[in-house]
């Protein structure tokens, strides 16, 4: 029965003389509660679903966005509730193809594939996509989390799992939950936004220790020894904290630490 069907209330109905005694006549049921006489309201909840709305302002406003938020967790655990171990490789989505990084890049798809382990990205080009089409060509699965941004762009062509998300919290917890390491090409902002969320989430017992490669020593020994040196004399992180991640130039060493947090 829907929550807005109305019927006589055959309670009240006197079935030998056929004569219903239902003094404010029907009855209308909206799931637990029953509402009779002026309460019925004029439109029902079906009613409401399926009109035509003048105004879109509820699209643009909070609780709407929440269930969008919502409608995105769900897809995304979805998508990824199955995949098996993985690691994330991370890096600058605008790596061109002949820079030896996007070779590397490639290397460390194929290898991590190569021991039957998907490779998570960020789905765009640069690294990414280099990732991506080393383990698919090796055969893999190679996710992409692709993330709507302003100008169009379409997850990389070497991706065979993939999903487009709207709010980058949302593809971030994706990247956490689903992977086990993570490799850390050169890159900008969004690559230092997602090593620095990493190793925060690990900082702080959120999650359990994730193996952290950055490769090449040129590009990250600066910052190391700066966080080493500076952020940890100043007594803003803990002696252990630099050890949540190696540098290396051997991709294969790259790959040996981010798969080392799977358990065989
Ligand atoms: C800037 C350009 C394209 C951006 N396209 C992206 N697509 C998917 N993911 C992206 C994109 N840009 C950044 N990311 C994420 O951040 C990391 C790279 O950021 P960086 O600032 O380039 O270091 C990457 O791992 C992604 O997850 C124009 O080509």
């Amino acid at each position: 029965m829907s929550d807005d069907d109305i019927r006589p209330d055959s309670s009240q109905a006197d079935s030998a003389s056929g004569v219903s005694h239902a003094p404010l006549g029907n009855t209308y049921h909206k799931g637990p509660v029953i509402l009779r006489g002026q309460m019925i309201p004029s439109e029902t909840t079906t009613g409401k679903l399926l009109a035509s709305e003048e105004s879109t302002d509820w699209l643009h406003m909070d609780p709407w966005r929440v269930m969008r938020i919502q409608a995105e967790f769900v897809d995304g655990f979805g998508a990824l509730a199955e995949l098996g171990p993985a690691v994330s490789v991370f890096g600058s989505a605008r790596t061109p193809r002949t820079d030896p990084m996007y070779k590397a890049a490639r290397q460390a798809g194929r290898l991590i594939a190569a021991r039957d382990v998907a490779v998570i990205t960020g789905g765009g080009p640069g690294i990414m996509e280099a990732a991506n089409r080393g383990a698919a060509v090796a055969g893999g699965t190679s996710v992409g989390l692709g993330i709507e941004l302003p100008h169009e762009q379409e997850l990389n062509a070497w991706v065979n799992l993939g999903m487009t998300f709207r709010y980058f919290f949302v593809r971030k917890t994706m990247f956490v939950k689903y992977s086990s390491g993570a490799i850390v090409f050169p890159g900008g902002f969004g690559t230092l936004d997602e090593l620095f969320e990493l190793l925060t989430l690990v900082q702080t017992h959120k999650v359990k220790r994730v193996p952290v490669a950055l490769v090449g020593t040129q590009y990250w020994q600066g910052l190391f020894d700066w966080i080493t040196g500076t952020v940890l004399e100043e007594g803003n992180i803990s002696q252990l904290d630099p050890s949540l991640m190696q540098i290396t130039d051997d991709v294969e060493q790259a790959v040996d630490v981010a798969v080392s947090g799977i358990a065989r």
